[in-house]
């Protein structure tokens, strides 16, 4: 069983549980009393600079214990104040540590875009998203067959949401877009053996058409890392880690994103 795999074994469990407990009747009724989803995309399209996405990140596969999040809603509105553009939120549990506690939290608390990130397999989870009230949903084609994939997209689409679809490799870039991405995401992380390949972007990001969002998922460091993945044509990059374990995590956004504004990019990206 890959890592993957194991992760959406125990994603599914945990899913039965709470289909149990919460009917989707009652999840929709949630969803329909929340705001609705903000747009996204022209946040994620900016001529002048790279978007940041800061992640909540309390634990993941590779590392462990990251962080002792104490607060995921103060933490992420350091994060806004530092200018993150969206800010993601792990809700996978035995992996990540996470929660939709802690998309509640966030949500409750900054005024940008929220991404659900998990591993979301069911049109259920995309509804509970909306009833935490995010605005984006993860996709990973990996974890999903063809069909499934494009039902997802159309249904978190169809929420007023938008799907940020990850890929791995050509073939999974050719299945997002066959499913209807809008906005695609390249993870610099293998999910097979976890190694992070910052390479990956740039091989990948020719086969992403213009009109559709480029996001250079993980393995950002610090500034350095996002100036080259805009070189090679990121819109936006995915940050977790390095935030996480940092000393100020306001600053650390800033940083990144001056680096994704800084003047020698406008060439590359105009
Ligand atoms: O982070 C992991 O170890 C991991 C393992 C298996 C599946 C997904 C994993 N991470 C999810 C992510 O995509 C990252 O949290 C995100 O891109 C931020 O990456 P980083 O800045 O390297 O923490």
């Amino acid at each position: 069983m890959t890592v993957l795999e194991d992760i959406v074994a125990g994603v599914r469990q945990d899913l039965a549980d709470r289909e149990a407990r919460i009917p989707l009747d009652a999840v929709k009724e949630r969803a329909a009393r929340v705001p609705g989803a903000k747009e996204c995309m022209s946040r994620l399209h900016d001529d002048e600079a790279v978007a940041v996405i800061a992640e909540v990140k309390r634990s993941s596969p590779s590392k462990g214990a990251l962080a002792p999040i104490d607060d995921p809603a103060e933490l992420a509105g350091e994060y806004e104040k530092g200018g993150a553009a969206v800010i993601s939120v792990l809700t996978e549990q035995r992996r990540f540590k996470g929660s939709l506690e802690d998309l509640d939290a966030v949500r409750a608390t900054v005024d940008v875009p929220v991404l659900r990130k998990d591993f979301v397999v069911t049109p259920y989870q995309v509804w509970e998203a909306r009833a935490h009230g995010a605005d984006l949903v993860l996709l990973i084609v990996a974890a999903l067959e063809q069909t499934v994939l494009t039902s997802l997209v159309e249904r978190v689409h169809s929420l007023g949401m938008t799907a940020l679809v990850e890929v791995h490799d050509a073939d999974e870039v050719a299945r997002a877009l066959d499913a209807g991405a809008r906005c695609v995401g390249v993870n610099a992380r293998n999910l097979k053996n976890l190694e992070v390949d910052r390479t990956t972007f740039a091989r990948l990001a020719p086969l992403i058409p213009n009109g559709v969002i480029r996001i250079a998922e993980s393995g950002v460091r610090g500034p350095h890392d996002v100036m080259d993945y805009a070189r090679s044509g990121a819109d936006a990059v995915l940050v977790g880690e390095s935030l996480v374990t940092g000393r100020d995590p306001r600053s650390a956004v800033a940083d990144l994103v001056a680096a994704g504004a800084h003047p020698s990019l406008r060439a590359v990206r105009q």
